[in-house]
């Protein structure tokens, strides 16, 4: 049998998974000055200003250990997609991450290999994704009755104003960076009687789109760059998030059909294999973690960006060609 976490002590364990994490550990780095190790990190913050941010994911409510078409999810998935969601917030107020704490509880029955692989989960979409400056500087391991992967990042504005939810105007433009829908299609496809084995590439990368989503890190930088009035990261699907925009700027975000459309084509097929319109995904459908930004008429678009919609006078809130959605997206309470 392979051991379980309950077969270590706290620092056996954390002996095996922190050189793992210290895989994102850069030699020259300004900014941990005291790395994991002691009570606590302690990190240098050249521009005065630090962005912080953290998220969660639960089992059986952010992921399940065995999906219902059979798939088991790794130590890898969730690593990664802690990483992912956390360095896509940093990303959507327009700055990089630079460091990162990472939470874990862990049922006994945890195998150690799985918790291994976490680790490198995590130290892997940090280097991939392009979060070049980020370090893992610490973390907490704890006992519970399912797995809690918590973990918080900040970031550096390096010198740029933020850009927050609440700057889109009137005649602004929408446009989108990354991807939305595929996260959903691939939690789909989880949540359906079709296995792995059965599927065609395009739907395992959908799953894997679920699984260890690909922020487009650096777009939120650029879009800063170019002056990008608002912008925020689409977790909750591209409605909801939205509404999120458009209320704290008083506008209307109407999104044009035809942008809505082209989205949607790459989903087609997978969307005929489980009977469910596609639509429903593109605009309900979070965990791409993709960016939502508006950007003055006229501006030069950084090339991330494909303009998506038009910003409004108001009533706040979201049309698609001025008539209100009927999909709405992820409330974690509201279902
Ligand atoms: N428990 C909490 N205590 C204090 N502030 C919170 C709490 N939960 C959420 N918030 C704040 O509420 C705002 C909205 O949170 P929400 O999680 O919807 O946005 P988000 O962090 O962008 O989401 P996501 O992680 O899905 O991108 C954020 O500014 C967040 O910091
Ligand atoms: C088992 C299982 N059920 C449902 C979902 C879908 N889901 C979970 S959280 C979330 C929004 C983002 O969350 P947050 O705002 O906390 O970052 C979505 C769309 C999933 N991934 N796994
Ligand atoms: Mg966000």
């Amino acid at each position: 049998m392979s051991p379980t976490v309950a077969d270590l002590s706290e620092s056996a364990l954390l002996d095996i998974i922190l050189p793992r994490l210290l895989a994102t550990a850069s030699e020259e780095s300004d900014v941990v000055l005291v790395g994991p190790g002691d009570d606590a990190a302690v990190l240098s913050v050249p521009d005065s200003r630090l962005v912080i941010s953290i998220d969660t994911q639960v089992q059986d409510m952010d992921f399940r250990l065995q999906w219902p078409n059979g798939y088991r999810t790794t130590g890898f998935n969730v690593g990664w997609k802690a990483a992912a969601q956390n360095l896509s917030d940093i990303n959507a107020m327009g700055g990089r991450g630079t460091s990162m704490v990472v939470s874990l509880t862990l049922p006994g029955n945890t195998k150690v290999s799985w918790v291994e692989d976490l680790a490198d989960g995590l130290a892997a979409a940090i280097r991939e994704l392009g979060a070049n400056d980020c370090q893992v500087v610490g973390g907490d391991l704890g006992a519970g009755r399912e797995i809690v992967v918590t973990a918080a990042v900040t970031g550096s504005l390096e010198g740029r104003e933020p850009v927050l939810r609440t700057g889109a105007r009137p005649g602004d433009i929408v446009a989108l960076a990354g991807t939305v829908g595929r996260a959903a299609a691939g939690l789909a496809i989880l949540e359906s009687s079709r296995s792995m084995e059965s599927l065609g590439a395009d739907a395992v990368e959908l799953v894997t789109n679920q699984l260890q989503p690909w922020p487009p890190l650096g777009a939120g930088p650029a879009a800063a760059t170019a002056g990008a009035t608002a912008m925020l990261d689409i977790s909750d699907g591209l409605i909801r998030d939205a509404q999120r925009l458009a209320a704290a700027s008083g506008v209307t975000v109407d999104f044009d059909p035809e942008a809505l459309a082209k989205l949607k084509n790459p989903l087609e097929s997978t969307g005929k294999l489980l009977g469910i319109d596609p639509m429903n995904w593109v605009l309900g459908g979070g965990e791409d973690h993709g960016l939502l930004a508006t950007f003055s008429q006229g501006v030069d678009l950084p090339e991330q960006f494909v303009v998506i919609g038009v910003v409004g006078a108001g009533p706040a809130g979201v049309t698609i060609d001025s008539q209100p959605p009927t999909i709405f997206g992820w409330d974690h309470f509201a279902g």
